[in-house]
């Protein structure tokens, strides 16, 4: 019989030859079934399924989630979390529950989720890597998810009845081949589309874990009337519509005239309670700081850092994608600096959990007209000073007092990373290059373009290096700044690559003129 004395096994119990998920890896039954170790009361290993090889037939009855409550295994969790303070000192005992309601440390500091290390090295990276890759692209609540197939590594300990997921992540990482070719000459260069996504950015990852937490500390009768955010547009569209779904009452902070028409609209229709507030987004920052600690009312801006553990997934989604071949460069636009956090702290545990060997060096790409991490660098990481931040295109990263701040210089001393910044022109061409070869970006990925731009010019990421380049948010999101640039609307701005549209009279003859002109003589007497 297994006891609950769960995880005694040794790493060495995990020989792929005992193991019979690798054993019998080309055999369809068993492909996709993951275990979990557990021993019995003599101390033998055994190891029991976490999911059944194959689903007993769909019964008309049930939803996915009854599915997953009648195969749910009973083996007692191994895995759990806690938030810690970030980057603690040494010896610090300071620990919160999940289930608390926390923000910051005693110090004031920032927190963390810290993640049982000990019982996930009970497995190898070869286990972890198996049973990540057997979830994707199922319909199984909730490993279906993106975000959820990590589940161990990202909230262990919430029952699947808990999850409010919209089967986020998974997101295309786009061979950019013509735009690396034609701009670049590099022939290794991809674009991890996190926009598109649920809500049209990467806040679908960090707020599906969020939300998922507030279900169940509802659920438990804990005091959470609402979730609140400030934003810049992204955040707020996350969360109304997770909130939504779940039944969760949501009030967003916007600052006013300040984020895009489509992001506005977001939170309105999902019916969050929306402030559109005469500040930029650092204000309303401060604002739902001060609200959230009066009004039991829970936090969902990454400040709460259970966003980071979903966002910290695209980072794990990219070695997976790779076949756990670590890139040499993965480039993410900053603003309120919790996302770099987020992927540096996924490569990271796949490392140290045996799943790759390294991590890959990081840039941050930040506007030119807010870019205090971009100072801070060059700096030489000196004294940091907050700004406020000038209008950008890029209105997503309008952020001048990055909450994320420490989390950010940690994460980027710590892979020897790179910060960079992007003038309006130059991340309005990027934009507008990139749309030219098939793609439809946002401004903040024209930000991480130029990022690359530029450092492919000083030759420090080589043409054979393979590159990530994070696109953050749906471009559909932005199409006023496209309108603008390909009207050349825009004051000061040389729009070199605008592609106005003709207008012409209804007119066969007129037609034919503007066609001729267009495509050559040549070509259409060839
Ligand atoms: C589209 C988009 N890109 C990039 C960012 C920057 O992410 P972070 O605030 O985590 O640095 C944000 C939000 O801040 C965003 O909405
Ligand atoms: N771009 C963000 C700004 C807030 O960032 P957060 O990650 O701290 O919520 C947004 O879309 O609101």
């Amino acid at each position: 019989m297994a006891s609950s004395c769960l995880f005694n096994a040794s790493v060495s119990s995990l020989n792929p030859k005992q193991d019979p998920i690798r054993r019998h890896r080309s055999t369809s039954l068993l492909r996709h079934r993951p275990v979990v170790i557990s021993c019995t009361a003599d101390g033998n290993n055994i190891k029991a399924p976490i999911e059944t090889a194959v689903k007993p037939p769909h019964r008309t009855e049930d939803n996915i989630r009854d599915e997953a409550r009648r195969n749910r295994s009973n083996a007692v969790n191994p895995f759990s979390a806690k938030y810690v303070p970030f980057n603690a000192a040494p010896g610090s005992t300071e620990s919160y529950s999940l289930d608390e309601i926390v923000y910051r440390s005693r110090s004031g500091g920032l927190l963390d989720v810290e993640h049982d290390m000990e019982a996930l090295k009970r497995f190898d990276g070869a286990y972890w890597r198996d049973l990540f890759d057997s979830r994707v692209g199922k319909s199984t609540w909730p490993y279906g998810s993106g975000v959820w197939s990590k589940k161990e590594w990202v909230l262990p300990e919430i029952d699947d009845d808990d999850i409010v997921s919209a089967f986020e992540g998974n997101s295309n990482l786009f061979w950019a081949e013509r735009f690396g070719k034609q701009f670049l000459g590099m022939n290794d260069l991809w674009v991890k589309h996190c926009g598109i996504s649920h809500t049209g950015s990467f806040k679908d990852l960090g707020m599906t874990v969020l939300v998922s937490q507030v279900n169940r500390l509802r659920k438990m009768k804990r005091p959470v009337v609402g979730v609140g955010c400030a934003s810049t547009g992204d955040t707020s569209a996350a969360l109304s519509a997770y909130c939504a779904s779940a039944g969760i009452p949501s009030i967003v902070f916007l600052p006013a005239n300040k984020i895009s028409m489509a992001q506005l609209v977001q939170p309105i229709a999902n019916g969050a309670f929306v402030l559109s507030i005469d500040t930029d987004f650092d204000g309303c920052m401060k604002l739902i700081r001060e609200i959230t600690a009066e009004l039991p009312i829970y936090l969902a801006n990454s400040l709460n850092s259970l966003r980071l553990e979903g966002q910290k997934t695209a980072a794990i989604e990219i070695l997976q994608q790779f076949d756990w071949q670590v890139p040499d460069w993965v480039i993410v636009p900053g603003g309120n600096l919790g996302n770099i956090y987020a992927f540096y702290k996924g490569f990271k545990m796949c490392q140290e959990l045996g799943l790759v060997d390294r991590i890959p060096r990081m840039v941050c790409a930040q506007a030119a007209n807010a870019n205090p991490l971009y100072l801070h660098y060059k700096s030489g990481w000196k004294d940091f000073k907050p700004m406020t931040a000038s209008t950008t295109f890029a209105s997503a990263i309008q952020i001048g007092d990055p909450v994320s701040i420490d989390r950010a210089v940690y994460a980027l001393k710590k892979c020897n990373g790179i910060v960079e910044e992007a003038t309006e022109e130059e991340l309005m061409d990027a934009m507008a290059q990139a749309d030219s070869t098939g793609m439809f970006i946002c401004p903040h990925t024209g930000v991480a373009l130029t990022a690359l731009f530029k450092l492919r010019n000083q030759g420090v990421i080589a043409p054979t290096d393979r590159t990530v380049v994070v696109s953050t948010a749906h471009g559909l999101k932005f199409t006023q700044s496209k309108i603008d640039y390909h009207s050349n609307a825009i004051p000061d701005m040389a729009c070199r690559f605008s592609n106005p549209p003709v207008d012409v009279k209804a007119d066969f003859g007129a037609v034919m003129d503007v066609l001729k002109s267009y495509l050559g003589s040549n070509t259409l007497t060839s």
